[in-house]
């Protein structure tokens, strides 16, 4: 076609009529299979209408993807889009669409006002992943219609089984319509009296029916493809019938269309459609497509001379409307020799072409080469869109060995092909175990419901300002606290503001040294609970509740503040004691998927972050991730494959995170999304958080590193060590975050990530089946304190000097009873390649503390080469704990108890927080021999810091 606009070389032009001109004559409507925005905007497509009598025009995906899909053209629209909104790709693709369709209708609508409605349509087809989804065909079909607002529109609907319902529904709306993808009769039979039902519903309630048009889109040259093929073949196999074969080759397609047309004649004759016509209906004219030649044997027009006919549409592809206007054939062709095409269409089927069965083929064919069509183009855009969007986003790049790699890819087109991104997005559980994981789902759009609910967030946080709060104590544990955590350590104070402190310990001491680094008169508490059940963060209320209420000297409800998920205790709690506010959670988001709710945003507003700037950037992550963005560019998705690939497939199953320093505490959060989410039923990924980076050699081949960068202030050392992990062919995936605030993409990102994670390694992320059982052994601990006083007598297997060991029958027996160094040798000489090593504190987390656990266990990983996990008891009951116990069987545990310096008393209960710690600790190690862990305990008695030091170094020893 001329696209570059170059002047018509035509009959017209003194050499005779225009063959394009003249179809009309014949009652035939040229129109264009073909869109695109500067053949719109140059003039060209006026130009066609004004010399050839053009009439209307199409699109599809395919035809979209190839305007789109490359060039510079749509460039400035985007951006100017992507300044003010934050889109996902499919809806950046949809406002370039539909910009591109009202400039073409617009260019249309003299046609449409001068045939008075009967042509000067432009077609915009839904997308072609609805194909087979009726409710999403007739919504779609809708909300186009609404969003292109245009009364010379169709909208164009696939005629599949699923279509055609969809079709007569908006067609009884009002809606004009054009089915598309129909190959056989009996699926145009199906069209053409749906549409006369639809017109029947809309005249039964006396609605006009004069004002809708449609087309029924008949694919031609495919079905010529397919059937001549399959004639070659057999002539070529010698088939005894080769003649009569060959006698069909070009013929069926035409022989097909005219059979059809016989029947839309029919059709308008009946009384029926006479009835209806009588109203003001128009007939739903037989549209021919896929007329462009693809057999070079035949004619380049012979779709187009062969279908002319009364009350028909052909719509063309460019390069046959070029051929067309030269040297086209004006007759009236469809009705020409019905009874040639009768024969044919006997033959076909005496023969054994079994048009039937390729028509079939045809129509997923279409339909799925629509969606490969539609994939490639929102790829195109998706890509565009990141490169504008540029430092706005965070940036992915994995380092993967080229098995990993390609079984990564295989992977991410299984997602592709199979649609699966948009059956998470559909909140289908079938993505995961067929479970209850659909209930589950909330924090999907939870940054939208949030962001249009940020001015009580802001209000909250200048009230918090006005009151003068010193300081904010959040008390929670696992998902209601380490987001908080992230944000405390990443963010920091704000000018004006209260400085976050996050309390997730039942260690007496821990408890005190929160206490005393606060004014309590001057500190607003935030308890923290979803189910608002949970032992620790009602305990602590307790404590603090009655302390605040020392220190103030009166009810101190009105410096607390509760998050919680509506109907829970901790909400009945909140008000009988007067809190000054609740905020309320999702009940559909699990706790480790909260961060983006009010459990991340209620502190972060309170300590003065500006959370719309903060949900800003999330929201990008959302979009980043839509179920537009092909998975292929779909980083977040991308990187849930990797991890479970990298785990199923290669025994990659340790994620170990490195994040740069001023990022560092992310760690802490992904450690609970990654362990709590996926480690269950014996499979799982073990995240190992903190573990400062060595060299290559003392890793196994069991890792893949996830490295957080903060692009301006990446640490050194971490950069050098990563770098060197790359060149020794492990698997690295960096993400580079430009800015603090991407902290909050990262939530989104990774929360998508772990889903995705989880649906590769078979399991349901959403569910803690382990957490909830140590909570079990804890409760029945503490339970059996209040009944007797105490908690119930146990038995070391061994002691030496400060330290008494405890494990059950099975490992006491593996360990013997030789000293400390010795049971240490033993426990660790279970350690195989593979293995991870857990330690296991329940000790007040302090910076000696956390020094002398990290000296531990990257001692243990440079002598054992395995991954070390280092945690404090009770914190990572709520996080990794559920991995230890119900992820795979490869971790070696090393339990940490101490006695308690001072200890704290509950108000009003019998048991202490030091109770409480020992319950839990005993709880946790319970459930940990119950599944058959290799898991020893060790109480340190008297002075902790000696006890720590001498432990050092009998691990030292040991291994
Ligand atoms: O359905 C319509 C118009 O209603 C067309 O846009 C239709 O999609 C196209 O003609 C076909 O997809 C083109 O098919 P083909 O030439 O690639 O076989
Ligand atoms: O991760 C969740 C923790 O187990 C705390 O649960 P919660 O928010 O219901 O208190």
């Amino acid at each position: 076609m001329d696209v570059d606009h170059k002047s018509h070389d035509h009959k017209s032009d003194g050499r005779g009529a225009n063959p394009l001109v003249a179809l009309s004559k014949h009652g035939q409507s040229p129109w264009l299979d073909f869109i695109q925005r500067s053949f719109t905007e140059n003039g060209s497509l006026k130009k066609l209408v004004d010399e050839d009598g053009l009439r209307g025009v199409t699109s599809n995906p395919a035809i979209f993807e190839k305007a789109m899909g490359a060039g510079t053209e749509y460039d400035p629209q985007m951006k100017e889009l992507l300044a003010h909104e934050t889109l996902s790709a499919g809806e950046l693709y949809e406002k370039l669409a539909i910009t591109d369709i009202q400039a073409t209708a617009k260019v249309m609508h003299p046609v449409f006002v001068e045939t008075k409605g009967l042509d000067g349509y432009v077609s915009l087809e839904v997308s072609p992943y609805l194909a087979f989804d009726t409710v999403g065909t007739t919504e779609e079909a809708r909300r186009l219609w609404k969003a292109v607002h245009r009364e010379n529109l169709m909208i164009k609907i696939p005629g599949t089984k699923e279509g055609i319902p969809a079709f007569e529904t908006v067609t009884s709306e009002g809606i004009s319509v054009n089915v598309t993808l129909l190959f056989s009769l009996d699926a145009y039979k199906n069209v053409l009296e749906a549409y006369i039902k639809g017109l029947e519903a809309r005249h039964a309630k006396g609605q006009d029916i004069s004002k809708i048009a449609s087309v029924a889109s008949f694919f031609v040259s495919r079905i010529d493809g397919k059937i001549d093929a399959e004639i070659d073949k057999r002539v070529a196999a010698g088939d005894k019938d080769a003649d009569a074969l060959k006698a069909l080759r070009g013929k069926v397609a035409i022989a097909n269309a005219k059979i059809a047309y016989q029947h839309y004649l029919d059709v308008t004759k009946s009384a029926r459609w006479q009835k209806l016509a009588a109203a003001g209906a128009n007939p739903q004219r037989l549209l021919w497509a896929s007329t462009g030649t693809k057999d070079k044997a035949y004619s380049d027009v012979l779709y187009v001379d062969s279908l002319i006919g009364a009350d028909t549409v052909n719509t063309i592809p460019p390069a046959t409307f070029d051929a067309f206007r030269d040297h086209g054939k004006v007759s009236d062709s469809l009705t020409h020799d019905v009874a040639g095409a009768t024969h044919v269409m006997a033959e076909q089927k005496r023969l054994g072409l079994n048009l039937d069965a390729v028509t079939e083929t045809l129509v997923t064919e279409g339909c799925a080469s629509f969606c490969d069509a539609f994939d490639k183009l929102l790829g195109a855009v998706a890509n565009k869109q990141r490169t504008f969007l540029g430092d706005k986003l965070i940036a992915q790049e994995a380092h993967l060995p080229g098995e990993f790699a390609a079984a990564v890819k295989a992977e991410v087109e299984n997602w592709r092909k199979h649609g699966k991104l948009r059956k998470l997005w559909a909140r289908d559980p079938s993505v995961w175990t067929g479970g209850e994981e659909a209930k589950w789902l909330k924090w999907l759009d939870i940054v939208d419901e949030r962001l249009a609910h940020v001015d009580e967030l802001e209000a909250f946080a200048k009230e918090v300002r006005a009151k003068g709060f010193t300081d904010v104590l959040l008390l929670g544990m696992g998902g209601s606290s380490l987001g908080p955590e992230v944000i405390a350590e990443t963010f920091g104070g704000h000018e004006g503001f209260p400085t976050l402190h996050v309390l997730d310990s039942t260690d007496p001491q821990q408890v005190v040294t929160y206490e005393k680094s606060v004014d309590l008169k001057k500190t607003l508490f935030i308890v923290s609970s979803k189910s608002g059940g949970t032992l620790e963060p009602n305990i602590l209320k307790a404590y603090f509740f009655a302390a605040a209420e020392k220190a103030l000297g009166h009810a101190p409800g009105s410096h607390f503040v509760a998050v919680t998920d509506p109907g829970s205790h901790m909400e009945a709690v909140a008000r009988k004691d007067g809190f000054w506010k609740i905020f309320y959670g999702e009940k559909e988001i699990g706790g480790r998927f909260s961060v983006l709710s009010n459990f991340g945003l209620v502190p972060a507003a309170a300590s003065g972050l500006n959370v719309r700037h903060f949900l800003h950037s999330a929201l990008h992550g959302v979009r980043e991730a839509a179920a537009s963005v092909p998975p292929e560019e779909n980083d977040a998705l991308k990187l849930g494959v990797i991890l479970g690939v990298g785990a199923t497939t290669f025994g990659r199953d340790k994620v170990t995170i490195v994040a740069s320093p001023a990022i560092y505490d992310l760690g802490a959060w992904l450690e609970q999304l990654i362990a709590e989410s996926t480690g269950k039923r014996g499979k799982g990924l073990i995240p190992i958080d903190d573990e400062t980076l060595g060299a290559a050699s003392v890793y196994g081949k069991d890792r893949v590193f996830a490295y957080l960068r903060l692009k301006d202030a990446p640490c050194p050392h971490q950069e050098k060590a990563i770098k060197a992990l790359r060149d020794a062919g492990e698997p690295v995936v960096t993400l580079d975050l430009a800015d603090k605030i991407q902290v909050a993409q990262a939530f989104f990102h990774w929360e998508f990530a772990t889903a995705v994670a989880g649906s590769v390694l078979g399991i349901d992320p959403f569910d803690q089946p382990d957490v909830e059982a140590s909570k079990v052994e804890t409760k029945k601990l503490t339970n059996a304190f209040n009944e007797t006083g105490a908690l119930p007598p146990e038995t070391p297997f061994a002691k030496d000097g400060p330290f008494a060991f405890y494990a059950d029958g099975t490992n006491a027996k593996a360990l013997g009873t030789g000293d400390v160094v010795a049971i240490l040798k033993a426990h660790f000489g279970r350690v195989k390649a593979g293995d991870y090593v857990g330690v296991l504190a329940y000790v007040e987390r302090d910076t000696a503390t956390r020094e002398w656990i990290q000296k531990v266990r990257l001692g243990l990983r440079d002598a054992l080469k395995v991954a070390t996990a280092a945690e404090f008891g009770p914190r990572f009951l709520h996080s990794t704990g559920q991995a230890y116990k119900g992820g795979p069987d490869t971790g070696v545990f090393l339990q940490i108890t101490a006695d308690d310096v001072a200890d704290l008393g509950v108000p009003g209960e019998k048991y202490t927080f030091g109770v409480v710690k020992a319950a839990q600790a005993r709880g946790d190690f319970d459930v940990l021999s119950e599944r058959h862990r290799r898991a020893l305990r060790v109480h340190v008695s008297g002075s902790l810091d000696v006890g720590l030091k001498l432990l050092a170094e009998a691990i030292a020893k040991a291994v």
